[in-house]
């Protein structure tokens, strides 16, 4: 029996380039010190169930692994070997999952009951694409420490756990280990993420891909789909990506990626003309922080770094007006903006698919702490809430088996339960249990690292 095992991945925030990437424009995104955890535990051969254990949306549901449509999915026209690109979803396939990703939420009020069901639609298709039926019964526990549905890539990195989780289990992934060939490694995270873009899809209808990208291998890179259907998209990793003192700061309004995907879709439709050039726009602010980053010491002097940021600033702003134009900004995104603007200290701009969600605020290098305090004490008055959070953060990772050991101490192990991890109370708690680099003695995590180009 395998043992009980944690794969976990991060969160992301897009810096230029959201919803134009949908239309093939690039994007630069980069992985934030926010994650999602997934333990998995196998249990005796002789149950037969899967169970699905999202605690941070209440979900817990059980199936019964034989009443599953594994005929539909094993169907020789259907099956996909664990190294497909799969770049669209199967009507048919999706069609025989909805009526088993229903039974989670019979009872639940409408709004709660389309998370539960995205949610459950993504780990069916998933399990039944990538497990068998005659797979052991297993429970898949989910913590997240990402706010849902704010901007800051929640579904990609549940997606990412989910991808690795299974490929693990049916040893379709190896390592990582520490002499692993960094091309091997980037095998591996892209195994992973083709696999997540599937449950991305499941979510929302029309991913570009950036979020599970940034989530499956981590750091800060540049994306960019490719026209062609079926082709793998554009992805370069920016290890120059500069340590910027970024603030972001959450509305607290909620709203689903797939609905502000639609809006964009349904303007573009019916305003090619006007559209078009805005994404343009929008893609060539990105090209111009590319080449800024590029060709900036960051940690230089003074001086060059101050027009650097000033720079950045500007394409920080540009890019938010042309989303506003798009009308995916929110009233409360805005009064971010108007609080950042008036105190005349930095430039802000709205992360993610907008609606709600978060906005990222850069500020101007000679600004003193007393007025980002200030600043985030009227934040706090008018309800809104800050993450303190690190930009390049590593992508995904495996604890196999979940114990954590001590380094000079073999006998002070600690194995980490069910239990345990789902009574670790908040996001505090699942850091502090389990956190990649929370705690010194949390070091039993292993990443697949990118190759740096
Ligand atoms: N912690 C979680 N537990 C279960 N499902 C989650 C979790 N986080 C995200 N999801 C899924 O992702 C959806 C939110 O994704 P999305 O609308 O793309 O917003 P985000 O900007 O956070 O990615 C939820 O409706 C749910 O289906
Ligand atoms: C709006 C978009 O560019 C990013 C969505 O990010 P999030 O789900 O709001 O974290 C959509 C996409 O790229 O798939
Ligand atoms: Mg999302």
């Amino acid at each position: 029996m395998a043992p009980t095992f944690m794969v976990s991945a991060p969160g992301k925030v897009i810096v230029f380039g959201e919803h134009a990437a949908v239309y093939g424009k690039p994007a630069i995104a980069a992985a934030i010190s926010l994650r999602s955890y997934l333990l998995v535990n196998t249990l005796s051969k002789s149950r037969h169930t899967v169970t699905l254990n999202m605690r941070d949306i209440g979900l817990d549901h059980t199936w019964d692994i034989a009443a599953l449509p594994w005929a539909a999915f094993n169907q020789p026209e259907k099956k996909k070997s664990f190294h497909s690109l799969v770049t669209s979803l199967d009507d048919d396939l999706l069609n025989t999952i909805i009526p088993h990703a229903e039974e989670v939420s019979e009872h639940l009020p409408e709004q709660d009951r389309k998370i539960h069901i995205s949610s459950a639609k993504a780990f069916l298709y998933l399990f039944l694409s990538l497990s068998s039926p005659h797979s052991p019964a297993v429970i898949y526990t989910l913590r997240s420490t990402i706010p849902i549905g704010a901007g800051l890539g929640s579904s990609a990195s549940v997606c990412v756990c989910l991808s690795a989780a299974l490929l693990l289990q049916i040893r379709a992934l190896a390592g990582p280990h520490p002499d692993q060939p960094p091309e091997e490694a980037e095998l591996q995270i892209e195994r992973v993420n083709r696999w997540a873009y599937v449950g991305e899809m499941c979510i929302h209808g029309n991913p570009s891909g950036v979020d599970n990208t940034v989530s499956a291998g981590g750091k800060a890179v540049l994306f960019r789909r490719q026209g062609a259907a079926g082709s793998s998209p554009l992805v370069t990793p920016l290890p120059r990506f500069p340590k910027l003192p970024l603030l972001l700061v959450n509305t607290r309004q909620g709203r689903s990626t797939s609905t502000q995907v639609e809006k964009v879709g349904v303007l573009r439709r019916n305003h090619p003309k006007v559209v078009e050039p805005i994404l343009e726009g929008i893609g060539e602010v990105s090209k111009s922080a590319l080449e800024l980053i590029s060709s900036t010491d960051f940690d230089g002097d003074n001086g060059s770094i101050n027009a650097a940021v000033e720079h950045l600033g500007t394409l920080i702003r540009i890019n938010h007006g042309f989303l506003v134009s798009l009308g995916v900004s929110h009233p409360r995104l805005e009064r971010i903006r108007e609080l950042v603007d008036y105190a005349g200290i930095g430039w802000t701009k709205l992360t993610g698919a907008g609606g709600g969600g978060c906005a990222i605020t850069l500020f101007r290098p000679d600004v003193e702490e007393e007025t980002i305090r200030e600043l985030e004490q009227k934040f706090e008055a008018e309800g809104f809430e800050k993450y303190e959070t690190v930009l390049g953060a590593d992508g995904v990772g495996v604890l196999w088996p979940a114990v954590f050991r001590n380094e000079d101490d073999d006998t002070a192990a600690e194995e980490i339960d069910q239990e345990m991890f789902e009574k670790a109370e908040g996001a505090q708690g699942v850091d502090r249990l389990v956190g990649v680099g929370a705690q010194e003695n949390r070091k039993g995590w292993k990443f697949w690292r990118r190759m740096a180009v």
